[in-house]
């Protein structure tokens, strides 16, 4: 074997042993990694959960009314719990501390929205408020309603809309006297006219057009934000056509921005008519809506880097009616229902209303209401038992996060059970029962700084309607308490009023609720 042989061998039993070096610590760093990957999955500590399904994991424990069911399974699982529906990582919460935890010390990862399709079609691809991904584009939509709409000055600038609109409900209900007028409706139509003359500058629920209004938006809050298998279970997404879920969605969007292109067309026609009267200087009137001021940012393309388009204007509009209508009406339907039930309650409201106004013809108006306390505690203790939207507008985790020393991962959607906080007896003497005296010597708020309260959420995302909801519910309560008193129809004793709540985002009462109401002023 000469030398040149001899190192190639060499070289080749090197470069074999080698390889076997390579393979082996290749094989080694896989099994040591696989292992630390094992581990890493086992060491998740996920919030306790119930057993799960395959494939469908927990979603047939929502039941048929979800704030219910996971009120119940909280009981058992904790205030903190993971649940599997279909694909969806989900976290619920139902204690005052842990929803302190998501939507304040941990607001900013919890800010998200989770994207459903049903809310992409009615919500024109996310581009409303409610539903838009946390960042720049929702931070300014949010500012326009809040600054433009929403604010405590602007409010305060809409209080003859509410003074007006609460004389036109009393004189509805006179003229209906003796006969069991529809609260739930009178309510509704209330609320309706106060937003939109409001925002919109006109009244939408007149006559015919009214009435298919009306009916569409009830079913588009009908199946907004509700389940579709597209969003939980992608592989079954062909159920949500043959079941007619698909063809309902896209008819109720395709009417719902036939509507809205005409409130839009609208605007922009009288703005075209009072241009040509007057001039370009009424463009910045300030007698403009909020669609006048939504069409003024659209027209200027871009903004500070932002611009608005013809479909996130529809978005905004959308968001208002929605969320501005079924919400606010509902207090007044639980609280009517719940005086009606607590005829002592009931009276002391009377008592504060009439002895507020002077003299018996007149009625409370806005300046009044700093000083029923009484009307006050009756709102938060309803707010309490029957919050509008129970499990309020579910959040998105933006990453990883350990809540109350539970792993979070990005992506979870996070449902808050805000019926189930305000009932919760740890925090509530007397939870299911109505007493709005606990109120009185208190300062407890729904404003999102109280966590055992908080129908309007909190945070960043909190509910930017607070006070135009809370301003059009005390003065029309006030009201109508002042001047009517009430019984159910054909002498039925109140603890029999049917108490079944509807189904849907938000929670109203199954049937209407009808009184009779006989003036306390003729
Ligand atoms: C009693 C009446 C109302 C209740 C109970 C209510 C409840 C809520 C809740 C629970 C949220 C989600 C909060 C969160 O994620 O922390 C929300 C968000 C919202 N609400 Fe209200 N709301 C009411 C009235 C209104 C009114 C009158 C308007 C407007 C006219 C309005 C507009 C909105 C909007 C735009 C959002 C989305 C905020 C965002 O994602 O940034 N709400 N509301």
């Amino acid at each position: 074997m000469n030398m040149n042989m001899f190192i190639s061998l060499q070289w080749l039993e090197n470069c074999t042993n080698l390889s076997y070096v390579l393979a082996f610590s290749l094989l080694i760093s896989f099994l040591v990694m696989s292992l630390l990957m094992s581990k890493s999955k086992t060491k998740k500590n996920l919030p306790p959960s119930p057993p799960k399904l395959p494939f469908i994991g927990h979603m047939h424990k929502l039941g048929v009314y979800p704030h219910h069911s996971l009120h119940k399974l909280a009981q058992q699982y904790g205030p903190l719990m993971f649940l599997k529906l279909g694909s969806v990582n989900t976290l619920v919460v139902s204690s005052a501390e842990a929803a302190s935890e998501i939507m304040k010390t941990h607001d900013l990862v919890f800010c998200d929205r989770p994207k459903s399709n049903v809310n992409k079609k009615l919500l024109y691809d996310f581009k409303d408020v409610s539903v838009a991904p946390y960042g720049e584009y929702w931070r300014q939509m949010r500012s326009i309603c809040v600054l433009q709409l929403l604010s405590n000055k602007r409010v305060q600038g809409f209080r003859i809309v509410r003074e007006e609109e609460s004389a036109l409900l009393v004189k509805k209900i006179k003229e209906r006297s003796p006969e069991a007028v529809n609260l739930s409706e009178l309510f509704m139509t209330l609320t309706n006219d106060v937003v939109s003359r409001a925002a919109f500058g006109r009244k939408y629920s007149g006559g015919e057009s009214g009435e298919k209004f009306r009916k569409l938006m009830k079913e588009f809050v009908g199946i907004l934000g509700g389940f579709d298998f597209g969003t939980f279970l992608p592989s079954l997404a062909w159920i949500d056509r043959v079941s007619g879920l698909e063809a309902k969605v896209d008819r109720v969007a395709r009417e719902m921005d036939e509507f809205l292109e005409g409130v839009v067309e609208e605007h922009l026609d009288s703005h075209k008519r009072v241009k040509e009267l007057l001039g370009d200087k009424v463009e910045n009137e300030n007698r403009e809506d909020f669609v006048d001021v939504l069409l003024g940012i659209y027209k200027q393309d871009m903004v500070d880097g932002f611009s608005i388009d013809r479909d996130g204007i529809k978005a905004l509009i959308v968001d208002i009616f929605a969320g501005g209508t079924d919400t606010t009406y509902t207090v007044l339907e639980w609280a009517m229902t719940e005086l009606l039930r607590h005829p002592g309650a009931m009276k002391k409201l009377q008592n504060e209303a009439r002895g507020i106004t002077k003299s018996k013809n007149e009625i409370v108006c806005e300046d009044d209401l700093d000083k029923m306390h009484y009307l006050k505690a009756v709102i938060k203790e309803t707010l309490r038992l029957h919050p509008p939207i129970p499990l309020l507008v579910p959040r998105q985790a933006r990453e990883d996060v350990v809540v109350m020393g539970y792993d979070v991962g990005a992506g979870t959607m996070v449902i808050t059970n805000g019926w189930a906080i305000g009932r919760d007896p740890e925090i509530w003497d007397d939870a299911e029962e109505f007493k709005p005296e606990r109120f009185l010597n208190s300062s407890i708020d729904f404003k999102g700084h109280d966590f055992g309260l908080i129908p309007f959420g909190s945070g960043r995302r909190g509910c930017p309607g607070i006070s135009f909801a809370m301003a059009t519910n005390e003065l029309v309560l006030a009201n109508v308490v002042r001047e009517f008193d009430w019984e159910l129809p054909n002498g039925a004793k109140g603890d029999h009023l049917d108490m079944t709540e509807c189904t849907g985002l938000t929670i109203h009462r199954k049937v209407p609720l009808f009184a009779v109401a006989t003036s306390n002023t003729s």
